[in-house]
């Protein structure tokens, strides 16, 4: 705590003296980005909070644009599809290419199609949004619930033997993810398939971070809204997002990285700086979203680098 206290009284970034072991190497921020070919971007919290871009932002992807490198931007928001997201990027005025994104919603599509050999002939259930949705079709998977108002119905009469009489015997998975029409009906069909005796069901979640950052301040993210399911069924999800190993494996079927030339930037200690350590990369912890420099050692989780936001890297 010692050399992040001096860190921040020695205030933005300058050359503070550092003496623990562990410590991030808090070097001249001027040109840090020449040190890599290949910055991953995670968004929520590093880009923008909610829609609202976060100061220095763009002009950092410009910057880092001019300079020759290749962007890849890596989010664990489920929400959203790689259109919406190229849409959103677009409104924001950043200019993004659309293969140059990664949700944890087409990750999954991918984890499930090439990964899991999904069968062509089996749905999933889908506990998610209309963008979760698009990546399963964009991958041509079947799948049920999700945003079918048949599923978004909140009454307090539940009909609890219609759900176990109308389970769909071609389920072969359930994929849970962020859900904002997140419902007791919704999750009684989830758990009735992931406890069914007479299928195998695989349980999938997009992503588990446990708290979801807008510009007003955190609310619960895809590990929370989860976590009714996980602890009802007893099972232990696969998760794909960051920083677990099927969204590098997603990137890394069509990018070329070098590990040692590759700077993973995000704004979560235990998902973003994770998955960068798991991949060998270097990693930039920005203090704009959800991790605080107490949960550095808190967590155990050292990065390369630490910045207050983009804005604050030359
Ligand atoms: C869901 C969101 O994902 P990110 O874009 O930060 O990976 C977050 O929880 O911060
Ligand atoms: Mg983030």
């Amino acid at each position: 705590m010692l050399f992040l206290s001096r860190f921040f009284l020695s205030c933005d970034l300058q050359q503070p003296s550092i003496s623990e072991m562990h410590s991030p190497d808090l070097l001249q921020y001027d040109k840090l980005i020449d040190k890599f070919d290949t910055l991953l971007f995670d968004c929520d919290g590093v880009l923008w909070r909610g829609n609202e871009l976060i100061p220095g932002s763009k002009e950092f992807v410009e910057k880092v644009r001019k300079a020759g490198k290749q962007v890849i931007f890596v989010t664990n928001n489920a929400s959203n599809s790689r259109n919406q997201y190229k849409a959103k990027f677009d409104k924001l005025g950043i200019n993004v290419e659309r293969d140059e994104i990664f949700g944890s919603a087409y990750a999954s599509a991918v984890y499930l199609k090439y990964n899991l050999k999904f069968p062509a002939d089996k749905k999933v259930f889908v506990v998610g949004m209309k963008g979760l949705e698009e990546e399963l079709e964009s991958e041509g998977i079947q799948y049920i619930g999700g945003t079918d108002p048949k599923y978004n119905t909140i009454t307090p009469d539940i009909d609890f033997n219609a759900i176990k009489s109308g389970l769909d015997k071609d389920v072969g998975a359930v994929v849970a993810g962020f859900d904002v029409m997140l419902n007791y009906t919704k999750l009684s069909y989830a758990y009735s398939y992931l406890t069914s005796k007479e299928h195998d069901v695989k349980f999938i979640l997009t992503n588990d971070d446990s708290t979801f950052p807008q510009s007003c301040g955190l609310f619960p993210g895809s590990g929370a809204m989860s976590s009714p399911l996980v602890v009802s069924s007893k099972r232990k999800p696969t998760v794909v997002g960051k920083p677990n190993a099927p969204m590098l494996e997603c990137i890394l079927k069509q990018k070329q990285l070098n590990p040692d030339r590759t700077l993973m930037i995000g704004d979560r200690l235990n998902t973003d700086i994770s998955f960068g350590q798991h991949g060998n990369v270097k990693t930039l912890l920005v203090l704009s979203g959800v991790s605080t420099p107490e949960d550095i050692e808190k967590e155990g989780i050292y990065p390369d680098y630490i910045a207050r936001s983009l804005k604050h890297i030359r």
